[in-house]
């Protein structure tokens, strides 16, 4: 109905449309569009270099924009002509290196950026964004003697407390150790979520845009590969890239062998062009030990060839008469040993396929 669809559109914060953006005359973005609904929390994923950071400068109006147009609550910020200055989009901006001021204590630092509060107003917004992040008992601090994930969370109270129209996000994790990176990933989406804050975050390691995204954007040399939630992404990639992208994957070139033996490839496969090259997909998890036949899985023989434990699974190589050489990712619970012969399956709807 059309007042749905206008109350659809009013629910956009971000609006991003055709932007493209160069540098020494070669494309880093190259037509990007996509839009952010209110209280979103949205990753940018993609390899080094990629142009995800390049996308939040422009966003956030500290790149100037070579085409195309963006619109923050439906008013444009960037376009032909148009260039709104950062200070004035409501952007909120929280990189890997804080930028916490060192000589002012931490109640200060979150007073910053909110001068057209009084006084009164100004304390209560500090007390509100230190209890938001569970920091409240250390507003008389200095940031220095903070740890690593405590002056990240404060310097996430700073970009929320002049509540921005939405939160741009670079790295924030990057600098800590693993451990503390994702209990605060965890953290600070509930924060952003508690607060319905719309977010944007810029990351390059895939399990963490996993945990922390309502969608993914999958990059790749400036263009979007797939924009979709965690769970399309991961369990149905458009193409071999954005499969790829989540660690290991098993590749195998599907031959009139493999369908005359699988007859049920021959099923998925129908509408793959016959001069392509098609190759079959398999994540190490997708195989288990097989529990009895079934005509809609593969099944099929292995011997264990090596086996690398990583304490709660292990991942074995395989030699397989139907696949050559492949990965397995199995409980560590399950009693096997290398030279071990198992039958195994993959369930036909862990199976992608693409032409390369
Ligand atoms: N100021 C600049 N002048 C010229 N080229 C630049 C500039 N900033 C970035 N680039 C180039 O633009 C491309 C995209 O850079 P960007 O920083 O956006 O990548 P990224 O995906 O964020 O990478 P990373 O994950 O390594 O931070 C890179 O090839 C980079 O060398």
């Amino acid at each position: 109905m059309l007042t749905d669809k206008i109350k659809d559109n009013n629910n956009i914060i971000l609006n991003i449309k055709n932007i493209f953006h160069k540098y020494n005359n070669i494309n880093i973005l190259k037509n990007i569009s996509f839009h952010i609904k209110k209280g979103e929390i949205i990753s940018i994923l993609g390899s080094s270099g990629c142009g995800k950071s390049t996308l939040l400068r422009v966003i956030s109006g500290i790149e100037p924009l070579s085409k195309g147009q963006i619109f923050i609550e439906n008013e444009e910020v960037a376009g032909k002509s148009i260039h709104i200055a950062p200070e004035k989009r409501g952007v909120g901006l929280v990189f890997q290196d804080l930028a916490l001021f060192p000589h002012i204590k931490i109640q200060k630092n979150i007073e910053y950026g909110l001068s057209h509060l009084n006084k009164l107003e100004k304390k209560a917004r500090v007390f509100e964004m230190l209890t938001l992040v569970k920091m409240e008992s250390f507003h008389d601090t200095y940031p220095h003697l903070l740890s690593g994930g405590q002056q990240q969370r404060v310097a996430l109270a700073r970009s929320l407390a002049p509540l921005p129209k939405i939160l741009l996000l670079d790295e924030p994790f990057s600098g800590l150790d693993m451990n503390l990176r994702r209990t605060l990933c965890l953290e600070v989406r509930n924060i952003l979520k508690q607060s319905q804050m719309t977010s944007l975050f810029v990351t390059h390691d895939a399990t963490e845009a996993l945990m922390f995204s309502d969608k993914i954007i999958i990059l790749n040399n400036g263009e979007i590969e797939q924009f979709d939630t965690p769970q399309k992404i991961y369990h149905h990639p458009k193409n071999s890239f954005v499969a790829s992208f989540f660690g290991m994957i098993n590749k195998v070139i599907v031959t009139n062998i493999l369908v005359k033996k699988f007859p049920i490839l021959n099923k998925n496969i129908f509408q793959i062009q016959d001069n392509k090259n098609l190759y079959l997909y398999f994540r190490p998890e997708a195989i288990s030990i097989q529990s009895q036949t079934d005509e809609n899985n593969i099944c099929f023989n292995a011997q264990i060839i090596s086996i690398q434990y990583f304490g709660s699974y292990v991942l074995a190589k395989l030699i397989t008469e139907e696949f050559g050489n492949i990965i397995a990712q199995f409980s560590s619970q399950e009693d096997l040993k290398i030279g071990n012969r198992i039958s195994l399956e993959i369930k036909n709807n862990l199976l992608f396929y693409f032409p390369d």
